[in-house]
């Protein structure tokens, strides 16, 4: 398989299963466009169930040997992975920024993301462990153990596709568990030049498998095959809770990265220039697609004015055009997605939300082509407005003028979900009582966003199960085994 995207002739992508790229069962083929001009750049097979059967297969064929080997050589293998996506980053990087529609830099970004993911994850290697626990019996122990769940399916979103794949893939394997990756349709290529990499790193055929298709087809697929141990995605609360139903039948071990909501509260004697920068960065970064955006800013009345006349400012200040010519913001990845945040803005509107900033969907001269949405900002009243408790996933601010802390707080856990959470003051006892006043996985506190992977990344509510990154995110990826042992 060819990865010059940019060549101008359009990719024949395949799947790649037990170390061979095929097109497999499929009789037709998903076009992959570029979302800045709507060219297509690729193809890939719609893949089916018998596709998804046949990658985990081959998945369950080689996880013996591979969890067999010490965990060392697991960590060396995905280190050599990671120094191949390293010796391609360009490569990669103008893959991400041609099917997803991240400005360059950005997409830069992300393969840094990758490589942290999987240095960090294989340095888990030496770090496996049990416990040896004293029993009430005589001539007796008692061990735990922790093993590989076997045959791990990764379903990811199509923000950030090859960071999301490296995220699940590189535990999963340090842990002696073997992979298949479905790679959203919208954004397949980085995932299936990740498998390449992979071979090219010399992973053992059938360790990295990716299949290619719709998610309620191939995906269902996978979550449902008894040959699947564990099932971690990133993506939409609406397709977790999809995924959630089909896992129920064989009551799968499920990791779930959902939706975001997150609250940007800025308190009266916060540092507004510094509130202003992080407001403007966690909210169009990526064009506003990341699940912990600030999707909704509640801001102290006294400060309010302050913060709304430099944020309005910034956000037209914003550059749009070619994610590769690097301006501040590329394109939405779809026109589905813009329909959905002009429908969204259009209800808020009605239920009286008053702009700021019109922004709204650009679609002449050079924006004739692709799908454009400009900055926009919006002031609502009331916490039930549509831009207050829907995730928008795109570069629209609403904002709710509050008076204390405790109102802040309140109406930011008047959610579903429970992802990520902000708050600017200078106030320390405010601070300390953050984590105790805001029901969310993941807190930002005078600062912006972008996990580290030391960390954990979780959400709570509706925004997910389990959790990623770090040791817990590690831990996930292997299942305990307790042993009574008795030489008497
Ligand atoms: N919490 C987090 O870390 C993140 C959450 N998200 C959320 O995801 C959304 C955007 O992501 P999308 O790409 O639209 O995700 P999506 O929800 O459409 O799909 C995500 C993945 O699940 C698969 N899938 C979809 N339906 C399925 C089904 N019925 N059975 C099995 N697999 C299925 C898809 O093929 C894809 O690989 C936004 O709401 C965003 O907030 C996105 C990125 C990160
Ligand atoms: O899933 C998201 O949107 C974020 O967790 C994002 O994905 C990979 C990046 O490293 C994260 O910021």
């Amino acid at each position: 398989m060819r990865f010059d995207l940019d060549s101008g002739s359009v990719i024949r992508g395949a799947m790649f299963i037990g170390g061979q790229w095929t097109s497999g069962s499929a009789q037709a083929v998903i076009t992959v466009e570029n979302p800045a001009t709507e060219e297509v750049i690729a193809t890939i097979p719609e893949g089916g169930a018998e596709d998804a059967h046949a990658a985990l297969a081959a998945a369950k064929r080689a996880q013996p040997s591979w969890a067999a080997l010490p965990a060392i050589k697991r960590g060396e293998a995905v280190l050599a992975l990671a120094d191949k996506v390293e010796e391609h980053a360009e490569a990669l990087a103008r893959i991400l920024t041609l099917e997803q529609g991240k400005p360059i830099s950005q997409a830069r970004g992300e393969v840094g993301a990758v490589l942290m993911f999987l240095r960090h994850h294989a340095g888990a290697a030496r770090r496996i462990e049990g416990d040896i626990i004293s029993s009430d019996n005589v001539d007796e122990e008692i061990h735990i153990r922790r093993h590989p769940y076997g045959v791990v399916v990764g379903l990811t979103a199509w923000n950030y596709p090859a960071a999301l794949a490296a995220r699940k893939l590189a535990p999963a394997l340090v842990a002696g568990n073997t992979f298949v990756l479905l790679s959203h349709e919208i954004t397949p290529v980085s995932g299936l030049f990740l498998a390449h990499l992979a071979k090219e790193a010399g992973l053992p055929d059938g360790v990295f498998n990716v299949v290619t298709g719709r998610g309620p087809v191939v995906g269902q697929a996978l979550v449902e095959s008894r040959d699947t141990g564990l099932v971690t995605m990133t993506g939409s609360t609406r397709a977790g809770k999809q995924i959630y139903a089909a896992a129920a039948d064989t009551l799968k071990v499920l990791r779930l990265e959902l939706g975001g909501k997150a609250p940007f509260i800025v308190m009266v004697d916060a540092d507004i220039d510094r509130a202003v920068d992080a407001a403007v960065t966690a909210r169009y970064t990526n064009c506003g697609q990341i699940c912990t955006c600030n999707e909704r800013m509640y801001l102290h009345r006294a400060i309010a004015d302050e913060f709304l006349e430099k944020f309005v400012a910034r956000s037209r200040a914003i550059s749009i055009g070619n994610p590769m010519d690097d301006p501040d913001m590329g394109p939405k990845v779809s026109g589905v997605e813009v329909a959905k945040i002009e429908e969204m803005v259009t209800r808020a509107r009605r239920a009286g939300a008053e702009l700021l900033l019109e922004g709204g969907p650009l679609r002449e001269g050079n924006f004739a082509k692709g799908h454009w949405y400009s900055p926009t900002v919006l002031e609502v009243t009331e916490n039930t407005s549509p831009l207050i408790q829907e995730e928008v996933f795109g570069p629209v601010a609403p904002a709710l003028r509050v008076d204390s802390f405790e109102e802040a707080a309140r109406l930011a856990n008047d959610t579903v979900y429970g992802l990520s959470a902000y708050v600017f003051t200078r106030d320390h006892r405010r601070l300390m009582k953050s984590p105790y006043a805001l029901k969310f996985g993941e807190l930002y506190l005078n600062r912006s966003n972008g996990e580290q992977v030391q960390a954990f990344h979780s959400g709570w509510g509706q925004s997910g199960l389990g959790g990623e990154d770090g040791k817990y995110g590690f831990d996930g990826y292997l299942r305990k085994q307790t042993t009574y042992l008795n030489w008497g």
